[in-house]
């Protein structure tokens, strides 16, 4: 896709999730479980957050797309995410999948394992968890000793390129990279965003609640753009919130009004570059 045609895409995905308030059920963590949903909700999607096995088979049957991310685990997991995923991938839905701290405890290792056949349409995550995820799913560009250090990246974004296209390759999916700019690929091509605050990775959820955000998008674009739009908004209202913040805190509550208000036309002209993978 040219440039042009990929901001005009953003700007219909944007336009869209506001004018159909698409249903977007989530199992996440419950560290940022609240802030997943507002995120959700001032975009223009539905949320819905659920754990048991049957809640989650009928939020993939109901939803318009679904957003799974591994953060918390219970062992109540060991059986939802698996037959969630499957119901997800047998009924051709869009779902997003968060690898939060990948590496960690056995459990987490066995989902993510498992994750590999039923294919998420998108994959976000730091630097870190991408390149142990190709690593974990024995693909190029991956790395059992990448340095996931718990939930934070100690990877640049660019070095984890040739584990995202991999990945995005096997899966015929997006996959997205957050840090200092995002980068996002089909497997084709390489989408660079850019903006955002220094204060982002200082709040416990920017990156979750980017997931949830780009699963809103995927129940109205096709994968690629869906990430691309969800960059897009948070990098504009990073940006924005950054300007009047006092610290940390408030940013927060900026961030969230910034995402409330941004236009599809302000989301479709935020910086971005494209490369060919
Ligand atoms: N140094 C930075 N400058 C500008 N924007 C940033 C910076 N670091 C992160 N961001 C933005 O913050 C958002 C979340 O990315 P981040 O990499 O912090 O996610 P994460 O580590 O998975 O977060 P969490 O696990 O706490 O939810 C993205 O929109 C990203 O562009
Ligand atoms: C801090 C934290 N711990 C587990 S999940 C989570 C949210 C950011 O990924
Ligand atoms: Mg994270």
């Amino acid at each position: 896709m040219t440039e042009s045609e990929i901001r005009d895409a953003v700007r219909e995905a944007a336009k869209l999730a506001k004018a159909s308030n698409p249903l977007t059920p989530s199992i996440t963590n419950t560290v940022t479980i609240n802030f997943v949903a507002n995120a959700q909700l001032a975009v223009g999607g539905s949320a819905a957050m659920v754990y048991l096995p049957d809640e989650g088979v009928s939020m993939a049957k109901a939803g318009a797309s679904m957003y799974i991310n591994v953060g918390t685990l219970f062992p109540i997991y060991a059986e939802t995410l698996p037959k969630t995923a499957a119901v997800l991938h047998e009924e051709g839905k869009p779902w997003v999948l968060d690898p939060v701290a990948i590496g960690m405890g056995q459990m987490r290792t066995d989902l993510l394992t498992t994750f590999k056949v039923y294919k998420p349409s998108i994959i976000r995550g730091n630097a870190s968890e991408i390149i142990a995820l190709a690593g974990l799913w024995g693909l190029e560009g991956g790395s059992d000793t990448s340095d996931v250090r718990g939930v934070d990246s100690t990877d640049s974004v660019r070095s984890a390129a040739p584990a995202a296209v991999a990945v995005a390759r096997w899966t015929g999916g997006a996959v997205a990279i957050s840090g200092e700019e995002d980068l996002i690929t089909d497997g084709r091509q390489l989408v660079f965003s850019q903006g955002g605050s220094e204060m982002m990775p200082c709040i416990t959820g920017t990156g979750c609640s980017l997931g949830g955000v780009m699963a809103v998008y995927a129940a109205v674009a096709d994968p690629f753009i869906a990430a691309i739009t969800g960059s897009a908004v948070y990098n504009l209202a990073g940006t924005r919130a950054a300007a009047h913040a006092k610290g940390t805190g408030s940013f927060q509550t900026d961030f969230i009004d910034e995402l409330y208000v941004a236009t599809p036309d302000a989301i479709a002209q935020n910086p971005l570059t494209v490369e060919e993978a």
